[in-house]
């Protein structure tokens, strides 16, 4: 099967996106790897799908799946891409379009200068939702929340890291650190993620708090590896920081992509998430059985 397709990125954070509105490609997971692969496909740290909207109320449903070939609940920086590429399909012609995800709605906001600006719902810190199992676990209180001690088998040596939890509709862990420059992203992240707490896995944030409105951030993803930039990771770490006490509602998030700005006021807010969505180039490529 041959199909076409949308080489984006935001912030770095790259995408394949698809047109799913008319044609369903029912890809299987093998096929969703082979696109992200970046040998022998072409290459993202997740596909993005279009699809049409499965209520009245929505614009289109948006389906996503990590370069691992498993379909996720949510991407930030992907729902910005999700926006400029419905303008620019001609599949809408509106500045503000609402999309359902597995297990969200989102509101995607077009700015003036081209930038998106996504309603990404409030965070949710319900263990039971990331998923996160507590068992034999004492949390440590720190400002207005908790944070988690995860015992980390690192060959053969017994890690403590300590992590705050949140989901923004996917599960974030996120961690402190002097200088992300220096972070153990690369072994510490898949440690993280594979531990036994996190049924589901996890994406695993690495937060330096320069000022009261900036971070900087790392983002070892749950199914992509570390990615350049992770959305929803930027809202987790900024609202994980609010509530440590160490951040303003508003803060500008340094990745190695680009900055995103997220503004939370905290409680049932919903978190926005700001910053650029970029067409790469277009393709067709033919898919393997
Ligand atoms: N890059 C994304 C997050 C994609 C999904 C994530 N890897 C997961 O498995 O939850 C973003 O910009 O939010």
């Amino acid at each position: 099967m041959r199909i076409p397709f949308t080489k984006m990125q935001g912030a770095g954070n790259d995408f394949v996106v698809l047109d799913e509105t008319r044609t369903h490609y029912g890809l299987s997971p093998a096929q969703y790897r082979f696109l992200a692969d970046r040998h022998f496909g072409v290459g993202a740290d997740q596909i993005l799908t279009v699809r049409p909207a499965t209520s009245p109320d929505m614009d289109f449903s948006y389906v996503i799946h990590n370069a691992d070939g498993g379909q996720v609940e949510h991407c930030g920086n992907g729902a910005r891409c999700f926006m400029a590429f419905v303008r620019r399909q001609g599949l809408t012609a509106k500045d503000q379009v609402t999309v359902q995800t597995m297990n969200r709605v989102l509101q995607l906001q077009r700015q003036p200068d081209g930038r998106v600006t996504v309603d990404m719902e409030a965070p949710d810190f319900a263990l039971a939702h990331l998923p996160f199992d507590a068992t034999g676990l004492q949390a440590e209180s720190s400002g207005s929340w908790q944070k988690w001690p995860l015992a980390l088998d690192n060959q053969g040596l017994n890690t403590i890291v300590k992590v705050a939890l949140v989901s923004m509709g996917n599960p974030h862990a996120v961690m402190l650190m002097d200088d992300v420059d220096t972070a153990p992203v690369l072994t510490l992240g898949p440690l993280v993620q594979q531990q036994g707490a996190f049924p589901r896995g996890v994406n695993v944030g690495f937060m330096q708090v320069q000022d009261r409105s900036h971070i900087r951030l790392r983002v070892y993803e749950r199914g992509a590896g570390e990615t350049l930039a992770c959305g929803t990771g930027a809202c987790a770490a900024v609202v994980a920081g609010i509530r440590l006490g160490l951040l303003d509602a508003t803060v500008d998030v340094a990745t190695h992509g680009g900055t995103l700005t997220i503004a939370w006021q905290g409680g049932s807010a919903p978190v926005l998430l700001t910053g650029p969505a970029t067409v790469v180039f277009d393709g067709e490529i033919e898919l393997p059985n």
